[in-house]
């Protein structure tokens, strides 16, 4: 990773934090960039911003606290003002991601569809003309059963499908107990359509095509911050 690309990210989510303003409910997003915003909210929060989160993952949990920033749940609270979060490819135009190499794309899901507004915050290397360009599509599955699944998501027309493992090369597990198949299609000409067919698909939980959700995408660049919209 570059240190320009690290500082991209860091300027994207320090732009995306400071939108947040007291009183808002905020989703916490998981990843790299994710980290940089949930730093600089937490600098804005000890400079006396009120907000309560509601992190997208136990990472970000632990990274929310330590950054003093008060959590919250969806007992307490069924909307939030804004989600922030990271992605691993955006699609300009519909502003369609890719979310999940870092294992969250469900909790990220629930949160960023209970989002008055959804910001997504990325560098200049995310942006693609066509989902799973560079990025396979995460499907997070149920473990019974899951190499039927995963025949059942070659049959979508995944070129490969592969189990996420951890370093040691354990099969991962993701904070709902689940497993994550990375699924290879290339260029997705009709993402919608890939959509609908894993989500009939029994023992899939959620995939990491996030279509129509972004309300805007921040990519920030040599040249500075550039704001998307759909
Ligand atoms: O979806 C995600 C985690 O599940 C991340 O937002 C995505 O992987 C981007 O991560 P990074 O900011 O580290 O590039």
């Amino acid at each position: 990773m570059s240190s320009d690309m690290e500082a991209h990210k860091r300027t994207a989510a320090r732009r995306a934090a400071d939108m947040v303003k007291s009183g808002m409910v905020v989703g916490l997003g998981t990843g790299s960039t994710a980290t940089y915003m949930i730093e600089r909210l937490g600098e804005r929060v000890a400079e006396g911003l009120h907000i309560v989160g509601i992190p997208t993952s136990e990472d970000s949990a632990r990274k929310a606290k330590k950054a003093g920033i008060p959590l919250t749940d969806f007992s307490a609270h069924r909307q939030l003002d804004i989600a922030i979060d990271g992605a691993d490819e955006v699609q300009r135009g519909p502003l369609h991601l890719i979310k999940g190499l870092g294992g969250a794309l469900l909790r990220e899901k629930i949160v960023a569809q209970a989002s008055k507004i959804f910001v997504v915050i990325v560098d200049g290397s995310k942006p693609v003309d066509h989902l799973g360009e560079r990025a396979p599509v995460p499907v997070e599955v149920i473990p019974f059963g899951w190499e039927c699944t995963a025949e059942r998501l070659s049959a979508c027309g995944a070129k490969g499908v592969k189990p996420r493992t951890d370093r040691d090369g354990n099969l991962f597990v993701s904070d709902n107990g689940n497993m994550i198949l990375d699924c290879t299609f290339g260029p997705i000409e009709d993402p919608e359509d890939l959509a609908r067919q894993i989500d009939a698909i029994v023992g899939v939980v959620e995939h990491g095509m996030f279509l129509n959700m972004a309300s805007e995408v921040l990519v920030a660049t040599e040249q500075g911050v550039e704001r998307w919209e759909p």
